[in-house]
């Protein structure tokens, strides 16, 4: 799935393209063209679902037949949650009324051509035997009104299909933004993990591949749960939305910044070494602890500073997703043992991976 928001023309001419690859496909493998089942045959004829799309392969070859729980588990495994599901049901009736209208215009249009088609080579049968001068006059009197039907026909047509067009663009964009919305962390309004996910295998395919490698933090809210217990909840939650504001801004703009869940953020840095890592964590870890924050708009309350501790790693060559990211995790764990508030990397796979739960313990 494509990350970024997509709303160029060329955009809306790719989504057209796809629907005219995907309608086909999923008529030939005979599946309704409900909106879950079409958000998987969308995805996998755009290609940028690598993992969908291997699944499908996979599944096209040995020869399986794609019933409602097949397309159901492939869009609940690779695109959604099971609530996902039903928010996509608002755009379910408009879906299959647009592509079984564009079906059937599509069939008019065909439809109309062989109809005139046909008159034509009657009139041409009839301008071959010999017709009168009052024949002639009555053919060209009866091609002339036919011509006139097929372009008044062809006038409504070219209205109803650029209407249609706008549809499918509507369409596009409400299935666009649903598509956003769960990739999405409501509380940040950052990347959530299922986004993070995808786009750590994508990079992560780059790299394998022998593309430009990268390197990843993990950052971690200090003492998080003191901020809870003595400000409340509604103003723990202010502070990791200021958190992941202050991290969006401390990157560049392509790197991928993602709430993975309760205090805890991931960054996905393309391009950049272990030693820029750590600068840049720094930077990140500095920005966070500058300012002493407060609450309240009279008689403001002082929060304090707000720590962050953050684990770097590195992408190395034979690396799994899951050993880079322990590494960053490993290095969270340090960086919380060696009294938070710091960045630790770790560069090589040499590490002992210690279980995630240990790392919130108390330091010494
Ligand atoms: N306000 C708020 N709190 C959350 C959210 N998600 C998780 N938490 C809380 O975050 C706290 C995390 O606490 P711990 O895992 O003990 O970590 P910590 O207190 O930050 O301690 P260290 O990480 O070891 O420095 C827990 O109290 C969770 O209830 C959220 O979305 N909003």
């Amino acid at each position: 799935m494509k990350i970024e928001s997509r709303t160029s023309g060329d955009d809306r001419e790719l989504s057209i393209k796809i629907l005219r690859q995907a309608v086909p496909k999923m008529t030939a493998l005979d599946i309704a063209v409900t909106p879950v089942n079409y958000a998987v045959w969308y995805e996998y004829c755009l290609g940028t679902n690598p993992l969908l799309k291997l699944e499908i392969d996979k599944l096209l070859n040995a020869g399986t037949s794609f019933t409602s729980s097949t397309n159901d588990r492939l869009f609940k495994e690779f695109l959604g949650e099971p609530g996902d599901a039903e928010k996509l049901c608002s755009v379910q009736s408009e879906t299959q009324s647009l592509i079984s209208g564009l079906i059937n215009k599509i069939r008019q249009i065909s439809q109309g051509t062989a109809d005139f088609s046909d008159v034509l080579s009657s009139y041409s049968d009839q301008l071959q035997d010999n017709p009168t001068e009052a024949t002639l006059a009555e053919l060209i009197e009866g091609l002339g009104s036919e011509l006139t039907q097929v372009m008044q026909k062809n006038k409504g047509m070219a209205a109803s299909l650029s209407q249609m067009d706008k549809e499918v663009n509507e369409l596009r964009n409400e299935m666009e933004s649903l598509q956003n919305e769960v990739m999405t962390d409501p509380l940040t309004t950052l990347f959530n993990r299922r986004a993070f996910d995808h786009q750590m295998q994508q990079v992560f395919n780059g790299a394998n591949q022998g593309d430009k490698s990268f390197s990843m933090m993990v950052v971690d809210i200090d003492f998080f749960k003191k901020v809870n217990d003595t400000y409340g909840h509604q103003t723990g939650d202010k502070v990791i939305a200021y958190v992941g504001r202050l991290l969006k801004k401390g990157v560049r703009s392509s790197d991928f910044v993602a709430r993975y869940g309760g205090e805890e953020f991931v960054i996905i840095l393309p391009d950049t070494d272990f030693n820029i890592a750590m600068t840049v964590a720094e930077g990140v870890r500095a920005i966070i602890n500058e300012k002493k924050l407060s609450i309240g708009a009279e008689n403001r309350q002082s929060l304090g500073r707000i720590s962050v501790s953050v684990g770097v790693s590195s992408f190395c060559t034979d690396d799994s997703i899951d050993d880079c990211m322990a590494r960053a995790d490993e290095a969270l764990y340090q960086a919380k043992s060696s009294g938070r508030n710091c960045v630790k990397g770790i560069e090589k796979q040499a590490a002992a991976v210690k279980p995630k739960d240990n790392r919130r313990a108390e330091p010494a």
